[in-house]
This record gives structure tokens, sequence and C-alpha cells, in this order.
């Protein structure tokens, strides 16, 4: 596409954004996005999380053009969606949560169909190295029913960069796509992040958001509840965990340790979920210690996305 002379700080703004989904037979009107105002800047690889139901797909298709809003803006690489919706559409690959295909099309011929629809001039056509950096190279001429589910989900994210648009929207691209795959298409989305395309993506694998994201935002209800760098979001949980094994297993956790945060794990060892800035693990150490338990092993581990998306979506 044609960039904006200024490259514009954020790829993606959205104001005060709102969609009430009206009533419908036994569906009771829904409303979905509450005032959503979310900064993505230019160059990030930007998560979107949230419990299932909590409007990240609302919040996508409206970019994407495929659902109206209610009230808001949209703005996409300086574009306003309700007075540039092409300009919108050609700054946005998007890949949709779910596949759809022409089942009789090859991979390169459903590249060069959706490369016509974009109005890439032939010459500029790059369908087969964009084939072969996802791992299609040796499928280019297979017909698409002949894919399996994963090499399927890649040609979603061939088809969305045929035009190289500067963003990139993945919705769940990774469901059903096993280790290797998912891998690979991580590695393909890397490398696009690398050469500057700012990619935003809606997951339910928490440690591939905490891997992959430098900007995290958490959807609940249809609001944002949280949006801050990565590092940031996991640093303001200050929650340990002190895992203990035990030398001989324990059919009951003793009274007087039942007040810490503690659990029995499947395996036996007892996990203790503390606040670091309130607690010192000797005390707790010592607690345990004291009502009989004794220590075989023992280990701490850092709060993860996990919990933080636990702790901030779980209702009071
Ligand atoms: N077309 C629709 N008509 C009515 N309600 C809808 C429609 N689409 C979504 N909703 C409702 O809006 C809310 C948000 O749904 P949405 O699909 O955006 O959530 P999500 O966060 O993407 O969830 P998931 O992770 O399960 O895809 C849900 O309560 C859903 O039932």
């Amino acid at each position: 596409m044609n960039s904006p002379e200024i490259l514009p700080d954020y790829a993606i703004q959205l104001k005060g954004l709102q969609k009430i989904y009206a009533a419908k037979g036994k569906m009771e009107e829904k409303h979905a996005l509450k005032g959503v105002n979310l900064n993505i800047p230019r160059g990030s690889i930007f998560g979107l999380l949230g419990p299932n139901g909590a409007g990240k797909s609302t919040l996508i298709n409206i970019v994407s053009g495929l659902v109206n809003k209610t009230a808001g803006e949209v703005n996409v690489w300086n574009y306003d969606l309700d007075k540039n919706p092409r300009e919108v559409a050609a700054a946005l690959g998007v890949v949709p949560q779910e596949i759809n295909m022409d089942p009789f099309f090859t991979p390169r011929e459903s590249m060069e169909l959706t490369a016509g629809f974009f109005g890439v001039p032939k010459g500029e056509r790059r369908s087969d190295e964009i084939l072969e950096a996802l791992g299609l190279g040796d499928k280019k001429d297979a017909y698409v029913r002949q894919l399996s589910g994963g090499m399927k989900r890649r040609l979603m994210v061939a088809k969305a960069m045929v035009h190289a648009p500067p963003i990139l929207i993945l919705d769940e691209p990774t469901a059903g796509v096993d280790v290797e795959l998912r891998r690979q298409l991580w590695e393909y989305v890397k490398e696009l992040h690398a050469r500057g395309t700012t990619i935003v993506l809606t997951t339910h694998y928490l440690e591939e958001a905490q891997e992959m994201c430098d900007q995290i935002a958490i959807i609940n209800h249809g609001e944002v509840i949280a949006c801050e760098g990565t590092e940031t979001l996991l640093s303001r949980m200050d929650r340990k965990k002190l895992i203990v094994q035990p030398e001989e297993a324990i059919s009951n956790i003793p009274e007087s340790i039942k007040g810490l945060n503690i659990e029995r794990r499947i395996d036996g060892a007892l996990v203790v979920t503390y606040r670091a800035n309130e607690t010192r693990v000797m005390d707790l150490l010592n607690q345990i210690r004291e009502s009989g338990v004794r220590i075989k092993d023992l280990a701490t581990e850092e709060a993860d996305l996990e919990d933080v998306f636990v702790s901030m979506t779980t209702d009071a």
C-alpha cells in the first residue's frame, strides 16, 4: 500500500469504542464493548487477552470492518474508519479465527486471487516468497482441501500478508495448531515484526503472549482493565510461589499452616502463594517446618502472565 508520508505513532487508536448487539429472539441485548480506549504503538507486538466473551473478537471485527460499531472512533494508520474505510482495509492484514477458504483453489491461486482483490500489480506480487516463508512452498499447487489444518491456518496468514500491510492482526492464530507448526508460525510473525510490521494478536495461550508480546491489554466484560508493557504487567504482580516437596507424602495440610495460601499438588508438593513484599520465604519455611512437615526439596517461582490474568479477571 502507499504509506502516508508521516508514519503514525500508533498503528491503531480506539477512542470510546462501544458495541451493543441488539436483542434477537431469546438473546438479550449485549453491551459487548463499553467505551474502549486503546493505543497500539506502531512496531509493537501487541497482545489482546481476555476470557471467553470478553469482547476481543468484537473489537477486532470492528477494526477490520466486519462488524459495525455502535459508537466511538477507530483510527488505523492515521485513517479514520468512517471516512477512509478503504485505506483502513489496505493497512490491515487480518487472520480471522475461523478458516474460510475455497477448497478448489491451490494456495498459489488463492494468493493471486486475494492479491487481485487488493489491487496488487502483478509485478509486485510476492505470493511464492510468502508461501515459502510459511513452509508451504511444496504445497503451492495442491488443492486447499488436501492441506492439513495447520497448513490451512498458515495459508490464512499468507493471504493476509499478500498486500504487504503494515499491520497484521491475528485472532487466535494457533488454536488447534500443533507445537511444531506453532513455532514455525511465530518465527514468521517475528520476522515480519523485525521488518517493521505491527502485530496484534489475541491468544488463549498466555505463555505464548508472555513470550511474544511487548505490550498487553487485558479486556474483561467489554472494558480494558490493563494495558501495559509485558514486563511492567508482570512486575506489578509481586506474587511468588514457594514449592515444598515433603519427605513423606502428606494426606492433610497441617492445621497450623492452613491459614497460608497453600495448596497440595497432585504430585504431593505443597505450593504456597505469597506476596514477596509482605512475606519472607524464611518465615514461611519456618512455619511449615514447625507444623511437622519435613522438607525434602524446595523451589520458588515468579508470577507469570497466567497469575496476573487470573487475578485481574476473576470477579470478587
Ligand atoms: N453477533 C452477535 N450477536 C449478539 N451477541 C454477540 C454477537 N457476537 C458476540 N456477541 C456477544 O458479545 C460478547 C463478546 O463476544 P466476543 O466474541 O467479542 O468475545 P471474545 O472475547 O472474542 O470471546 P472468545 O475468546 O470466546 O472469542 C459475548 O457475550 C458474545 O456472546
